[in-house]
């Protein structure tokens, strides 16, 4: 099979080079939708009963470190505009070349097919991808994609909206860790990264993935997703599928907050699997450290029933392990861990 996969839908049976192993395939055991991944009315926080919503929070990034939002102050109109924005920027023919921009280091704005490592991995992924920086968006806006010609407008308008609801999050859990007001303002959440995912539909969704079993990285991802499921939770060991629920966004738990908060909140693991009827596009959203913050957990939570389990480190150097290391944590987080003679 070529690198390029020009017509996704005239293939009829997935070509071995997307097939992955049993051990990480989906398998044909159909996940049911989790109903129990709290859904969080926002709009309760701002009609005072804004305790109840930190609790619910909190409890949520314990729990599952998924929760999805609703009533959070972005108009339907504005979040069904931008997702047809999306799709209709993987429908440009430009896409399917996938040396557009990939391993052009000097290019800051990135579409491919599968990964970045399409050349050297062994098992493709049936994905395509946009991914850019976002913010602060005066830095980047004018090396985003110009096709459609509504992108930069529609997208960076929209990336604003995004930004505040992310720092409201944050606050909430700023708040619900007892950290003090603000704590993750500026550095801690200077940085906003956009990564696009269109997932076309796949003639055997049991052999191949479009996203294999990951972690985020950042602080939290904000993900706007069409109405076809997809996404699924690794939780207590099973997986469980995310409901696409109309105007809610999913917050997840990154691992960077995992690491500020010692712990305490999960960052977990997740896939994002295919169907074979229907295409479908998910946009997420990192409100991410700036590179040259140091992330660390926060002295507030460290007691003698909490001792401290992670170092402080830049972001960047956490970012450059993650990423050389595929996302392998216990890899990554080798150098970045209190060794346990010092506990
Ligand atoms: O498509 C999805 O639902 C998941 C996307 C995702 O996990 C990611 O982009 O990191
Ligand atoms: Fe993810």
């Amino acid at each position: 099979m070529d690198k390029l996969m020009p017509k996704w839908s005239s293939i009829e049976s997935v070509p071995e080079n997307y097939i992955f192993p049993p051990e990480t395939r989906p398998g044909d055991i159909k996940i049911p939708i989790c109903h129990s991944i709290p859904v969080i009315d926002l709009s309760e926080a701002e009609n005072g009963d804004r305790t109840n919503t930190i609790q619910k929070m909190i409890k949520a990034a314990e729990e599952f470190g998924f929760f999805q939002v609703m009533n959070h102050g972005i108009g339907e109109n504005e979040m069904k505009e931008t997702m047809s924005v999306f799709k209709e920027v993987f429908q440009l023919p430009d896409v399917y070349d996938h040396n557009l921009y990939p391993d052009d280091s000097t290019k800051t704005c990135k579409k491919f097919t599968s990964t970045y490592h399409y050349d050297t991995e062994k098992v493709h992924l049936w994905r395509e991808s946009l991914r850019h920086p976002t913010y602060p968006l005066e830095e980047w806006q004018h090396l985003w994609p110009e096709n459609p010609a509504s992108y930069r407008k529609c997208v960076g308008e929209f990336s604003i909206k995004i930004k505040e609801l992310g720092s409201r999050i944050m606050n909430l859990i700023s708040e619900g860790l007892g950290l003090e007001c603000g704590y993750f303002e500026n550095d801690l959440s200077g940085s906003m990264i956009i990564s696009a995912n269109h997932y076309p539909p796949c003639p055997n969704p049991d052999l191949t993935l479009g996203i294999l079993k990951h972690f985020d990285a950042y602080l939290i991802t904000i993900l706007l997703q069409d109405d076809i499921s997809g996404l699924q939770v690794l939780k207590d060991g099973e997986w469980i599928g995310v409901e696409a629920l109309p105007h809610a966004f999913v917050i997840n738990i990154g691992y960077a907050l995992k690491i500020i908060s010692n712990g305490k909140l999960q960052s977990a693991e997740h896939r994002a699997v295919t169907n074979s009827t229907h295409d479908r596009t998910s946009v997420a959203f990192f409100i991410a450290p700036s590179g040259d913050s140091s992330i660390e957990p926060a002295q507030c939570l460290i007691d003698e029933h909490n001792p401290l389990i992670f170092k402080s480190f830049k972001f960047k150097d956490f970012l450059s392990r993650f990423f050389e290391k595929h996302g392998d944590m216990e890899k990554v987080m080798k150098s970045f861990e209190v060794p346990d003679e010092i506990l």
